[in-house]
Order: C-alpha cells, then structure tokens, then sequence
C-alpha cells in the first residue's frame, strides 16, 4: 500500500483502516491521473513504471489502483464535467464512487469511503444505485439523476471531434460508445495447435479459453489479467495474444502455403506471425515465405524472438532504412500495409488515448500512409494482392487513402469481401467495436490487375 500524502489526510476525517485506505488509494490514483494528463503518456506505461517501482503494492492493491484509473478515463467525459480542479477535493473523491458504481466494483468498503468524503460537501448527496446498472442508457440516468444534472449524454463519453472524423449514422452511435465503455475480453490466437489442443493446453495452467465463433483458431481467454509469462502454452509459442479484430486482417490476407508475403510495416511482428501460422497450418513444409519490414529495429528484434518461440523459420527481415524500397519489385503475391495511424480503434483498451490525442491525431498521417501504400504496392507481382489495414475508425485514414492510392493507381482493383462478424459485403471493411467484442479495424483487399 503506499503512503498517503498528508492533504487528503488533513482534509477528510479518514477514522476507520477501509477510510484510511481508501484514502491512501485514492491518492495514488490522483497521481497516476495527473502524470498521464501532464506528461502526455499512455497510462498502460505510466501505471507500469509505478508498479516496478513501488513493489509494495499487492496484487489486490494493484487491481484496485489500476481499475479505478483506467475506470476514470473511461468515464471522463462525465467525470469532467464536476472534477474541474486539480486537487483531491470531494469532486474528486465524487469521481472515484461514480466510476466503482459504474463499473460495479467489487471494494464497497473502498468506495463507500469515497462517497462518504465526497458527501462532506454540501453539493454531492451520492446514493449506490437501487439496482446493477447493465446497460449505458441506464448508467447515464443514473448519474444525471445523482448529479442532478439532466444535460449529462452518451455522446459525451468520446471527445466531440470524434464525431467529426468517423462517420456513424446517429442511430448507431449509442452501440459505438456502448462498446468504447466496456473492455474487450483478451483475444488470442492458436498459432501451433488447434483451437481444441490449445483450449486444454491452457486448462493445465488453470486458463479457461473459449472458442470464438467466428475463427477457427481464435479464442477468449477472459478479463482476468493474465502473468502470460507464466503460461505454458505461451512460453512454447502455442499461442499469442491479438486481438479478434485484429484477427480479421490475417484472415482476410488468406495466405496460400507457397506464397512470397511482405509485412511492410510489421512492429513486433503481430501479422507476420499470423500469416506464418496460417501457411504452416495449411503444409507444414510450407514453401512460402514472409518478408518483415519496419522503420524501427526494436520491434523487428521482438518479431525474431516470437518467430523463434514458435518454433517458425521461413520469415526474414528487411528494415525500411530510407524511401527506397527495402525488397525486390514487383515480386510478392501478398503485400500487407499494416499502416501507422491514430489508434482510435483501439480506446476500448486504451480509453486514456481519447483524451491525451486531438484531432490531429487522425488528419495528420493521410499523406504518410498513402505514400507507404503507394510505395509498398511497387512489391506487388502481376495478379498479386495487396490488403490495406488499419486500426483507425476514421474514414479520413481508410476509405480515403484507398481511395487516393486507386485513383493514382489504376491497375488495382478493390475485392469484395465477406465481413467476417455480420456476413455483409463490402469492398472496404470496418469492423466495429460492437460488431463481435473487440478492438476497431479496417481493411480492404486489391488485386493487381
Ligand atoms: C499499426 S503498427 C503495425 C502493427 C503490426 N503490424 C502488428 O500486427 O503488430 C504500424 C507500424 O508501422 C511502422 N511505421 C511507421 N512509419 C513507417 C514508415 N514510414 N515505413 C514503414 N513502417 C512505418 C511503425 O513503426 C509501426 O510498427
């Protein structure tokens, strides 16, 4: 547990060990919260450093301090609106009994503590909720009635500029915030078994994963937090983690046993093993290969080491060290442009992200995505395929760029493909949030004619 700081203590009468705790908790937590918004940092890595430098917190210490944060950026914009200062004050303490009521946190003691500090200021006369509150819409009644303040919305939940950049007709628009509020389940992939061997692999390590209904070689592992490094099945390479949605981008590349692939924007390797499974799932002597490329050596270092737990050869690097292309032209029969881009698909994960990022985030990448596009589908064979993702929601990093890349390129010609999780046909594919539970992806599929 750490220290509290002495203003909490001075300013709330904490008298019983769960006050003094709470207190203590929700110190930390004020901290953590206000180096992310100051420094500007992802909170997976500030809350990270903490730990590793705090080794005194348990691990129930941990679940408490970490879940209230991110709770806190999931509903910040409705916490905003009544914690407009930068101290503990009972606004603060108001915001932290909000979110454990919204999230049905199971430390009442804690967060009845929270709401007895908070009720020490005239203006809050905070009650539990009189039943579990399933849905959003009942959520925000909830809280626009415990405020009083009837102008609290859904829409509020995700900065006013997203509605700007994604294009979701009102109607859908509760499903998409309904989805950004809630956490996914953690997805992985069964990269050297099958579905089934990897499921009872995992029950030896007491890890219930369940099938996903869609691939066969996905499964939900749950929302526990999991020591992957402790799992058998992951230190043998039998499985990784990624996400459903991000599992859609492999599926659609469909990769033959003996085809040339090129990642060209690869990072750590998350496709490009994906990729591999497939061809090696498909033959075991798979004749194919995959060719790795990234602007930065680290992750292609991470990519090797993952290959090598799997136990995979057949994949070799080629960093993009300048513009020129790192590999031969015109040469593969797959080339996968996993572009960078704001990320705003994956909040649900990341809910911090939607208020350190602005606008820019998703206006100013158009150019450099289409110039790796453009430059990428030089690698292209005659016949071959080229497959556009990103894990953007915005138009403006999608349909626009491919758009941009098939008006200067005409000898590719957009596939249709069949959306995995709502069987429509599309020829540009978004996959939702709330379309299977998982994180926001788009892709699309050209052939070179
Ligand atoms: C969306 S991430 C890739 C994720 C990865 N494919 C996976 O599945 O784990 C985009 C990657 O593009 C890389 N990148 C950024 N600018 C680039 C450029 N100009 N050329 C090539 N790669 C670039 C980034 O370093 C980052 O690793």
């Amino acid at each position: 547990m750490v220290e509290p700081s002495s203003s909490p203590q001075d300013a709330f009468q904490a008298e019983t060990p769960a006050q003094k705790r709470a207190l203590s908790y929700s110190n930390t937590i004020h901290q953590l919260f206000s180096s992310v918004m100051e420094q500007k940092l992802p909170a997976d890595r500030i809350v990270g450093e903490y730990f590793r430098v705090h080794k005194k917190h348990g691990s129930k210490d941990r679940r408490v301090i970490r879940e209230s944060l991110f709770a806190m950026f999931r509903w910040w914009g409705w916490l905003k609106q009544i914690h407009t200062s930068e101290q503990q004050d009972p606004s603060w303490f108001a915001s932290l009994a909000i979110v454990a009521e919204l999230e049905d946190h199971k430390w009442t003691q804690f967060s009845d503590a929270w709401r007895e500090f908070a009720n020490q200021a005239a203006e809050f006369n905070l009650t539990p909720a009189e039943q579990e509150l399933t849905s959003l819409q009942s959520k925000c009644s909830w809280l626009q009635n415990a405020l009083n303040r009837p102008s609290i919305a859904v829409n509020q939940l995700v900065p006013d500029w997203f509605w700007q950049v994604v294009d979701v007709a009102e109607d859908k628009q509760l499903a998409v915030v309904e989805a950004m509020c809630s956490r996914p389940p953690i997805w992985a992939r069964a990269q050297t078994l099958n579905q089934q061997q990897l499921i009872n692999s995992l029950k030896k390590d007491d890890i219930t994963a369940v099938a996903s209904e869609f691939f066969d070689d996905a499964l939900s592992l749950g929302h526990k937090s999991i020591n992957l490094n402790a799992i058998g099945a992951y230190q043998r390479g039998e499985l990784e983690i990624q996400d459903l949605g991000s599992q859609v981008i492999g599926q659609i590349c469909q990769p033959q046993a003996d085809e040339q692939w090129w990642d060209t924007c690869s990072g750590a390797g998350g496709k490009t093993l994906q990729l591999r499974s497939k061809m090696l799932k498909q033959n075991p002597n798979a004749t194919g290969s995959i060719t790795s490329s990234d602007i930065r050596r680290k992750p292609l270092e991470e990519l090797m080491k993952r290959a090598k737990r799997a136990g995979f050869t057949g994949i070799s690097l080629a960093p993009w060290k300048s513009d020129a292309l790192p590999v031969k032209e015109a040469a593969f029969d797959g080339v996968l442009v996993d572009a960078p881009c704001s990320c705003t698909g994956t909040w649900r994960r990341n809910p911090d992200m939607r208020w350190l990022d602005d606008k820019n985030v998703v206006l100013d990448k158009q150019e450099l995505q289409l110039d790796i596009l453009s430059r990428s589908a030089k690698a292209v064979k005659a016949q071959g395929k080229l497959v556009y993702a990103t894990c953007s929601l915005s138009p403006i990093e999608n349909e626009q760029v491919v758009n941009a890349f098939l008006a200067a390129n005409p000898e590719f010609e957009l596939q249709t493909l069949r959306h995995p999780f709502t069987q429509e046909s599309v020829t540009m594919l978004t996959v939702w949030p709330q379309d299977a539970n998982t994180d926001g992806m788009f892709v699309a599929k050209m052939i070179k004619r």
